[in-house]
Order: structure tokens, then C-alpha cells, then sequence
């Protein structure tokens, strides 16, 4: 599923970087259908905030299109009522949305 585009695949050396080494996971802020939206924190500048929607994988079965659709066109988005998002990350079991908080 390719849920990230070229610019996302962050290589670390060979290693493909995980969302868990560049953010530091806080507080749950809610949740959705599929996924649940926690508040992180950029391990590299303490002062940098996102919201990071994290996706089941397993529950999104069947409905991969539609957040391929979603995600396409969140990238597209600049306006100052709609969060940005940032980047995206896909691992195993999750899908990861960084998000203006
Ligand atoms: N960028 C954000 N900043 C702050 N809180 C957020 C942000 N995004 C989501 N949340 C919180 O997380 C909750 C769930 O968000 P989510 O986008 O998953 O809702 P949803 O559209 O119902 O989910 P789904 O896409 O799974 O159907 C929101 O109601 C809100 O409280």
C-alpha cells in the first residue's frame, strides 16, 4: 500500500527511520473509526507539537483507497482553517498521519 510518498522513506543509513524514533508519543487527544489521534513530539525540537493519527491497518481492511484518497488530497491542502498534514509513515500493523495540532 503506498500510503507514503519518496519524500517519507527517510533512510536513517540503510535503515528505513520509524515513527517512533522521530516522535516522542504524549497524551491520546481522541479517536476515530479506525485510528486512534495522539499528541507527539518531534525528538529532534522539543518545542514541535503534532498530532499523529495513528491507523489500524486491520480495521481500515477494504477501505485502503479511500485513505490513499484522503491522503492525496490532505497533501494538496494549504488553508489556515484546514490542519496540514505533514508526513506519513507506514509500518506493519499502522499507518501513521503527522498532523498540524
Ligand atoms: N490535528 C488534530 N489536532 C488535535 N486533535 C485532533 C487532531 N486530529 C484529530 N484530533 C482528535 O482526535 C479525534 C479523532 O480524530 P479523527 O480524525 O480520527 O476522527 P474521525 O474522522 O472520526 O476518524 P476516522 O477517520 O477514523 O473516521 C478528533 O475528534 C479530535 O478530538
Amino acid at each position: 500500500m503506498p500510503f507514503f510518498n519518496k519524500k517519507d522513506k527517510t533512510k536513517d543509513g540503510d535503515r528505513k527511520v520509524s515513527v517512533k524514533d522521530r516522535f516522542e508519543f504524549k497524551d491520546v487527544l481522541g479517536t476515530g473509526a479506525f485510528s486512534k489521534v495522539f499528541l507527539a513530539e518531534y525528538k529532534t525540537d522539543e518545542r514541535n507539537l503534532v498530532a499523529i493519527k495513528c491507523i489500524d491497518k486491520k480495521a481500515l481492511k477494504g477501505k485502503e483507497e479511500s485513505l490513499e484518497n484522503e491522503i492525496k488530497v490532505l497533501r494538496k491542502l494549504r488553508h489556515p482553517n484546514i490542519v496540514q498534514l505533514y508526513e506519513t509513515y507506514e509500518e506493519k500493523h499502522h499507518v501513521y498521519l503527522v498532523i498540524e495540532l
